[in-house]
């Protein structure tokens, strides 16, 4: 029998999340994730699903990506489903900047790693993990073919006036400034599935996705295919985020550097790491904000009130962009969980033809469902995202069999 399983890794600035799946019928063997890496306090949470489901966890130091990936290779070694295992057939790697190089999945060699590590100035938080992620994965199975597939790559279908900044095009062109995208697996996947929960052939939908997790973006899909999204070179445009300010005037850098007299570092890490909802109340996670305003917390509020006006801007600008829109779809760590996030993103859009049902709002599942009322024009729906999937399915097609 040929090999069938598929080892995902999805390595962030400061977690590597991964997922074993048998791909004759996509099942999940193990998941797990490692936090807070380079950190005291880092953690490893591990589920052998094969193996019965007992969740093993324990805290200890690790340093850094590396040690992260071999603390996992023997994790899985415990429960016979280590990297050694004939049965693994390739390893898929979430690599979040492609560029314009990399419109699928790809087999990774000496050169792709080369045009990953050339993206980095433009992902600065994530291809360098990600890069190491292939590297150690190389190391401890050479043999193996790894696959990296590119938050970018679905979103290479936006069309020039969507992917395009109205900058000098001779400027722009010379140091591949455009709009790229990310979360692209994600809005994939998702899309994808919420056609299917429509009853529908994804070419016969027009949805926008919005993928609310610690990074944030929304994207118009029409027919299948993304027209255009929220985030642009980098992952900092677009929504308010956990640390991420998403849009702001780039004039807000100028006036920074000169009267503020800060480094261009300095913005950079401003920007990226302490600002969003964490910049605006001093915490980035929805559930604690949301404790908060049950306390009357009027911080919290704010930073409540300024995400949730960011969102529906987008909301309206991608229904401007489709013109027709069959669904909405949240997803991700916020959009799956906060069923207060998702009502006032829709509340006053009814001249968008959006409502959201508060009892089906209410409702808590892992399943794909529409919260939208029984006769809605534009229905709204909760998609749970599976990226682990996604790129587990898209490496398979390419090395399996
Ligand atoms: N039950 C919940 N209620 C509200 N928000 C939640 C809940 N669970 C998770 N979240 C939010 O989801 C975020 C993480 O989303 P996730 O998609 O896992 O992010 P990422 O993949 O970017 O790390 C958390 O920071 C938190 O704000
Ligand atoms: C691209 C991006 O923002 O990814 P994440 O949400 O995992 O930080
Ligand atoms: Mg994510």
């Amino acid at each position: 029998m040929s090999p069938s399983r598929v080892l995902v890794l999805n390595s962030g600035s400061s977690s590597v999340k991964y997922q074993l799946l048998d791909m004759r019928d996509s099942s999940r063997l193990a998941a797990g994730l490692v936090e807070r890496i380079g950190e005291e306090t880092s953690r490893l949470r591990h589920t052998p699903l094969a193996r019965g489901g007992e969740t093993r966890e324990w805290n200890a130091p690790v340093a850094d990506h590396e040690a992260a990936l071999k603390a996992v290779s023997q994790e899985l070694a415990k429960d016979g489903l280590g990297l050694d295992s004939p049965e693994l057939a390739a390893i898929g790697h979430r690599v979040v900047h492609g560029g314009q190089t990399f419109t699928e999945p790809t087999v990774v060699d000496e050169a792709v790693l080369a045009e990953i590590e050339r993206l980095i100035p433009v992902a600065p938080l994530h291809n360098p993990a990600n890069l190491t992620g292939i590297r150690t994965a190389q190391a401890l199975r050479p043999d193996l073919p790894q696959v990296a597939v590119f938050d970018t790559a679905f979103h290479t279908t936006m069309p020039e006036s969507a992917a395009r900044y109205a900058i000098d095009v001779r400027t722009a062109d010379e140091h591949r400034i455009r709009r790229y995208g990310f979360h692209g697996t994600s809005h994939a996947y998702v899309s994808r599935a919420t056609a299917k929960l429509l009853g529908k052939a994804p070419e016969e939908v027009n949805v926008i996705v919005l993928h609310l997790g610690n990074g944030a973006s929304a994207s118009a899909v029409r027919g299948g295919k993304c027209v255009d999204t929220s985030m642009g070179l980098t992952p900092l445009e677009g929504l308010v985020m956990g640390t991420r300010s998403g849009d702001a005037d780039p004039a807000v850098i100028f006036h920074l550097a000169r009267v503020g007299k800060m480094s261009i570092d300095e913005i950079d890490t401003l920007l990226n790491k302490k600002s969003g909802l964490v910049g605006l109340c001093g915490d980035n996670d929805m559930r604690e904000i949301r404790r908060r305003i049950d306390e009357g917390d009027a911080r919290a509020q704010l930073a409540f009130d300024i995400y949730i006006h960011r969102l529906k801007k987008y909301i309206g600008a991608y229904c401007a962009v489709l013109g027709t829109v069959d669904a909405i779809a949240f997803t991700a760590g916020v959009g799956e969980n906060a069923a207060p996030v998702r009502e006032a993103a829709v509340a006053g859009l009814e001249i968008l033809g959006l409502a959201v049902d508060g009892e089906r709002n209410a409702v808590r599942s892992d399943e794909p469902r529409l919260i939208s009322p029984e006769d809605a024009r534009v229905k709204v729906a909760v998609v749970p995202t599976d990226e682990e999937l996604e790129i587990a399915t898209q490496t398979y097609a390419l090395v399996g069999r």
